[in-house]
């Protein structure tokens, strides 16, 4: 399967003088590019689960004309991010990697026999001067000419800048598949192809929604799988209570029609993302094939949902790291076509392999509203207020917290969650019929409560005119309220929705001094909730695709942009930023 993803490229260099200086130096360096692939390969995986792969140089590159072997072996071999590694002095611009379209980093090995040192900033100036922004990797002590460790600050670095650099190589050349087009005005719905081709090297798509008419009528599912889906869903899934009040419940037959309408929903988006072998065997070649899409969003709001079903099921089994056919990647899939959201969940999936939550960043409960409204002083991680991130009816079941990691709520890789954990987060949801109010069609919302201390990050993504692409982001905390507490402050919105409640980490400077000041300069109606604290994996990632980043609450230390970055400025990190991604303008 592995042969469909980009491969990350090594290459040795050298210092190319023959009759001594060369020969000494070549066991070494292409041992450094051995061990970071077998480092690599033991560390990454893949979205499907399958270890990543290293492509090393046949020969150690001393010049030109091995640089070139190099490229032309690549060029092959599907590699999408290059790492340079050597122990000693080599020719900068004679030896470098200048495939401006791709991530690249650099490993200068700190000894002192051989300058690797020296090679590093010398070809790290060439990247500046020819406009190839690219990392420096170089180990904070000194190591001996004869050791073969890759030293912790050195493995750090070595992983931050892969991850990153792999996921830009990924969704390169994808699509992102718009069913319908904009939901309510909502401005992120409203598709931008210049950013997505510039920016990100995608493609866009677009369906109309009348096309899952079609293919629920026309048949153009298979039969078999969605009986397996229904009976699945019938088992595993609890329908909840109906909030709506008496005059706009719908019958018990409206509603187990609308199950099966869901549920072929579900079938039909994948199929449309990713396509499917078995349309073909129906006579459906065309729909077999799929839009190619990485990423989709559904408008849903209104004209779907006015008259049909809404899609929130649809939205959190894709969504979730399993379904009927067991434990699978997710399918990123937006709620209200907010193609910025989707993107920012896409950013953060190809981070961490993880199923994410899509929300509304719906409100800013200061300890003040909180205790007026229900008694309770909020303590701990929550002492400085919360947000309640909440979608308007679906987000992937592990959002529910229900995996865990030596014992903590989490959200795992689909390969690393049990069967137990996955039930579990069935357990603790219930489907709702949705609110007639808002979805005129019915449909059912997922309701569940996210468990508390889970470390999370919630991205967004904006688009400024005059400016170009945004990136905001906050490392923070899930918290527990007491029951009573969440249920008084749930029942003031839509309880049939699945709530987050979410601590930001606070700080002294900029948006963190307050909850307040985060939801306050947040730059739009939506977030995409990763586990984990992946703020500095964000940055790095942000800075391959020249996206500046307008809020973080990442420590300095973490911090990892290309070498370049800081010939912007070293002393306002953030205005260098700009500063740095104006002038490389988009990567593509
Ligand atoms: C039901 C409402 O229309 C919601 O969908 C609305 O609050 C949103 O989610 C806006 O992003
Ligand atoms: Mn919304």
């Amino acid at each position: 399967m592995a042969a469909k993803y980009p491969k990350i490229g090594i290459r040795p260099t050298i210092d190319g003088r023959r009759r001594g200086v060369r020969e000494s130096l070549e066991v070494q360096t292409m041992g450094m590019a051995e061990r970071v692939a077998q480092f690599l390969q033991q560390n990454l995986k893949y979205p499907d689960g399958s270890p990543v792969e290293c492509v090393i140089a046949d020969s150690t590159i001393g010049g030109v004309k091995e640089a070139a072997n190099a490229r032309d072996k690549f060029a092959g071999a599907n590699v999408g991010v290059s790492i340079t590694v050597t122990p000693c002095w080599c020719y900068g611009s004679e030896t470098m990697d200048m495939d401006a379209t791709i991530p690249h980093a650099v490993w200068g090995f700190n000894g002192t026999e051989r300058p690797g040192a020296v090679y590093l900033a010398a070809v790290l100036s060439a990247y500046a001067q020819k406009g190839i922004p690219a990392f420096g990797i170089y180990g904070e002590d000194v190591q001996e000419s004869d050791s073969e460790l890759i030293p912790d600050d050195v493995q750090s670095k070595l992983l931050q800048f892969a991850r990153s650099a792999l996921a830009v190589a990924i969704m390169k050349g994808q699509s992102y598949l718009s069913l319908g087009s904009v939901s309510m005005g909502i401005a992120g719905s409203i598709v931008n192809e210049q950013f997505f081709q510039d920016y990100l090297g995608m493609r866009n798509e677009y369906v109309d929604m009348s096309e899952f008419v079609r293919r629920m009528e026309e048949g153009i599912y298979d039969k078999q799988e969605f009986e397996r889906a229904l009976a699945w869903v019938k088992e595993n899934c609890a329908e909840g209570a109906d909030n709506n009040p008496a005059h706009l419940q719908i019958s018990r037959e409206q509603k187990d029609s609308q199950w099966e309408t869901v549920v072929k929903m579900t079938l039909i988006a994948r199929d449309l993302m990713v396509g499917n072998p078995e349309l073909d065997k129906l006579g459906f070649a065309e729909e077999a094939n799929g839009h190619n899409a990485i990423a989709a969003g559904f408008q849903g709001q209104r004209h779907w949902t006015d008259h049909f079903p809404n899609g929130d099921f649809m939205e959190t089994i894709l969504n979730s790291s399993f379904d009927w056919n067991g434990r699978r990647a997710p399918y990123l899939l937006a709620t209200e076509n907010d193609s910025l959201n989707g993107v920012t969940m896409l950013f953060n999936y190809l981070l961490t392999n993880t199923a994410q939550i899509f929300a509304d960043v719906r409100t800013y409960w200061s300890p003040s509203a909180v205790e007026r409204v229900t008694g309770h002083k909020l303590e701990g991680e929550a002492a400085g207020g919360i947000l309640h991130l909440i979608n308007s009816g679906s987000a992937a079941l592990d959002g529910t917290g229900e995996q865990t990691i030596d014992g903590q709520p989490a959200i795992k890789p689909f390969w690393e969650i049990t069967d137990e954990e996955a039930k579990s987060c069935l357990e603790k949801t219930e489907f709702r019929p949705a609110s007639q109010e808002y979805f005129r069609g019915g449909g059912f919302s997922t309701d569940y409560l996210t468990k508390g201390g889970m470390p999370v990050t919630m991205a967004r993504l904006n688009l400024v005119k005059g400016l170009g692409p945004v990136l905001q982001l906050v490392e923070g905390y899930t918290v527990d309220l007491p029951e009573d507490v969440h249920h008084t402050l749930d029942q003031r919105t839509d309880p049939t929705w699945p709530t987050t409640w979410f601590a930001p980490k606070l700080t002294d400077k900029g948006s963190f001094k307050s909850v307040y000041d985060v939801m306050n300069n947040w730059g739009a109606n939506h977030g995409a909730i990763s586990y984990g604290h992946i703020g500095a994996d964000l940055l790095t990632l942000a800075s391959i695709l020249r996206i500046p980043v307008s809020m973080h609450n990442v420590e300095e230390e973490r911090i990892f942009r290309p070498r370049v970055w800081s010939l912007f400025g070293t002393e306002d990190l953030e205005s260098a930023d700009y500063r740095a991604c104006q002038n490389f303008g988009p990567l593509y």
